[in-house]
């Protein structure tokens, strides 16, 4: 048997399964790879929106990440929503402490558009957690307001990936298509290259937790030991069947569908440059 890899995701919850910790979890398992978790916030979310939002004191979160750190290997770690400034000043700190690879979901509104970090917390994301990543997952919105930058084509989604990397010293960007028209091109710059991976769009609403889908699969794959241009093709592979074969559930935006990929098992569903 190979040994088994461990990912952890360090995010916020969604009791209706689609989005946040639930939905790392999910794809942690599905991509057989061990999954642990550290909550940062409580939001009571469903398809439709959030309700309301507890967030874990520091001394919480704090607490959770030391009984991982001190007990279990990490062999690659992704963070979400996280709220506030003091979460990610602590997550810093402790990030120091472990040597894995680290996915960067900087999410800031949920599907449904309600914001789930304050204002502090998006400019120290920017300043001191963006550096830290090995690779940083924004959606368009996302990239606008990390670079400063207007993106509406795919040669300015090229260029926030290079901006992220040359002005931010993160290791790589992916700039992620769903927000745009036409195919859902994502782009990825790591410093020396330029890749693309795109897929047909897919006509659904049932969109709840792709972002988090896709940037836990990254990390799950790098955490298997994949080169990162080779995880992010996995990655999009296994989101892209899950939004292919995603639920109608809900009113809202319902979830992706995690099992998808065995369908596709050996498929090609989407195109790499
Ligand atoms: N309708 C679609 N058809 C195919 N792929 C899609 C579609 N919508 C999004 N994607 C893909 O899903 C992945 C996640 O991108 P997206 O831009 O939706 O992330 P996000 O906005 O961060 O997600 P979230 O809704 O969780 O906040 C990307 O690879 C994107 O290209
Ligand atoms: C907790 C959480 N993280 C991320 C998202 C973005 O989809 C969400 N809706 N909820």
């Amino acid at each position: 048997m190979k040994p088994i890899r461990c990912a952890l995701t360090i995010a916020g919850t969604d009791p209706s399964g689609g989005a946040g910790i639930q939905a790392d979890l999910k794809t942690f398992q599905e991509l057989k790879t061990y999954g642990m978790s550290v909550i940062t916030s409580v939001v009571a979310q469903n398809t439709t929106g959030v309700r309301s939002v507890e967030h874990m004191p520091l001394s919480m979160i704090e607490d959770q990440l030391d009984v991982i750190i001190e007990d279990m290997p990490i062999h690659a770690i992704k963070t979400g929503m996280i709220a506030s400034k003091p979460m990610m000043e602590l997550i810093v700190k402790k990030l120091e402490q472990v040597d894995a690879p680290y996915v960067m979901d900087p999410v800031m509104v949920a599907t449904s558009g309600d914001s789930l970090i304050d204002e502090a917390g998006r400019n120290y994301l920017r300043q001191y957690l963006l550096p830290l990543t090995t690779v940083v997952t924004p959606n368009i919105p996302e990239a606008e307001f990390l670079t400063g930058l207007s993106i509406t084509t795919e040669e300015d989604m090229k260029g926030a990936a290079k901006y992220l990397v040359q002005e931010y010293g993160v290791d790589a960007a992916l700039i992620k298509g769903g927000h745009l028209k036409g195919q859902a091109i994502d782009f990825l710059y790591d410093g020396n290259n330029m890749h693309s991976y795109a897929s047909e769009r897919i006509d659904t609403q049932n969109t709840h937790g792709t972002g988090c889908t896709y940037s836990a699969a990254i990390a799950a794959y790098l955490g298997k030991g994949y080169p990162l241009p080779e995880a992010v093709k996995q990655a999009k592979t296994f989101v892209t069947a899950a939004i292919s074969k995603s639920f109608e559930l809900g009113e809202g935006n319902g979830p992706t569908n995690h099992w998808a990929i065995r369908e596709n098992e050996g498929k090609e569903i989407i195109h790499e440059s």
